[in-house]
């Protein structure tokens, strides 16, 4: 069996606002083995981009709390010293592209000096021995190596965008996460990159968390499924059981909203919005809009075990009061 890499047990996030206290990520479990990729899926503001904060412990100043365990092999990564998770753990083992990163290249420095940047600081390399790692990195993902004297500009979308990610891999990290790496792009590239990301998963067995709310891409890549819903992880599975038989009502409903070529009924619309997570409902988040409401939902369903490595909070697979 592949060995587990990360393992997250009750994460949690909350944000001070002047309306109150947000609980962006709220009680997320799950665990991911070395060379898999999970996709947390959500409709926007479920939390994806703070659960992939949390897990990075890059916060913002408002935050309220931040508490959990993050496993990282043998280590709790969130016990850690700050200083030491930024020294040992960031860049080194756990690398992030941030959503619009490609946007936020630096105008005014060459593209390969920013990507070979992570091993001059993290790892005390050579600018010259970096730079030779960078061109190694670009030709892998697919960037002919002249681009690495060029300025952002000087690149089209798709070619930031997989300069980000060579920054990202230029470490050789245990696990990238991927903030929408592709929302900006058209669906040619979204394409290309996917099979990028799909090829180094599987040359190098390098493990990915891909945030998206966009569900026909991501099928792509998904070895399991995250699906994330008011703060919550409502389903947690291996992908190909999410895509044909997901469990929980708003996978149900989410599957059966995405438009497919030979479809002859329209896509379902899911009614409703989701809950404020200013001021959420006591029981379950989703009640308010599913359609298998009963009376046990006015309490907050427990993730149940369906299955190895598959759970689901919802109170329609039974589980302790
Ligand atoms: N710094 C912050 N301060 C206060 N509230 C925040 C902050 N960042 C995010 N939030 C709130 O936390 C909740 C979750 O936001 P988050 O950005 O994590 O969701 P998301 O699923 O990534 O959304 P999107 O797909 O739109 O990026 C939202 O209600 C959002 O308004």
């Amino acid at each position: 069996m592949t060995e587990t890499l990360l393992r997250v047990e009750d994460l949690r996030l909350a944000y001070r606002t002047e309306r109150g206290v947000v609980q962006a990520v709220d009680g997320v479990s799950f665990d991911l083995r070395r060379g898999e990729a999970v996709v947390v899926l959500g409709e926007s503001g479920c939390g994806k981009s703070s659960l992939a904060k949390a897990l990075l412990r890059i916060l913002p100043r408002n935050v309220h709390s931040h508490t959990g365990r993050v496993w990282l092999g043998d280590t709790d990564v969130m016990a850690l010293p700050v200083e030491r998770f930024r020294r040992e753990v960031q860049w080194l083992r756990i690398a992030m592209v941030m959503q619009a990163a490609m946007n936020a290249l630096n105008p005014v420095v060459r593209v390969g000096e920013q990507v070979a940047e992570p091993l001059v600081v993290h790892r005390g390399w050579s600018r010259k021995k970096a730079m030779g790692k960078a061109a190694e990195v670009f030709q892998r993902v697919g960037v002919a190596t002249d681009f690495l004297t060029r300025y952002p500009f000087e690149l089209s979308g798709g070619m930031r965008q997989r300069a980000v990610l060579a920054m990202a891999l230029i470490t050789e990290p245990d696990l990238v996460i991927l903030d929408e790496p592709t929302s900006a792009l058209d669906v040619l590239t979204q394409a290309s990159i996917m099979n990028v990301l799909k090829r180094i998963k599987r040359e190098q067995d390098t493990s990915f968390i891909l945030i998206t709310h966009d569900v026909a891409t991501s099928s792509e890549l998904a070895d399991r499924v995250a699906l994330m819903y008011a703060g919550q992880v409502v389903e947690y599975a291996d992908a190909r059981r999410f895509f044909t038989e997901p469990a929980h009502p708003y996978s149900q409903m989410l599957m059966a909203s995405v438009p497919r070529l030979h479809q002859t009924e329209a896509p379902v619309h899911i009614p409703g919005q989701p809950p404020d997570l200013l001021a959420p409902p006591a029981g379950c988040r989703y009640a308010d809009r599913c359609p298998h409401r009963f009376g046990r939902c006015a309490e907050d369903p427990p993730p149940q075990r369906l299955g190895e490595r598959h759970h689901v909070r919802c109170w329609l697979y039974g589980g302790r009061r």
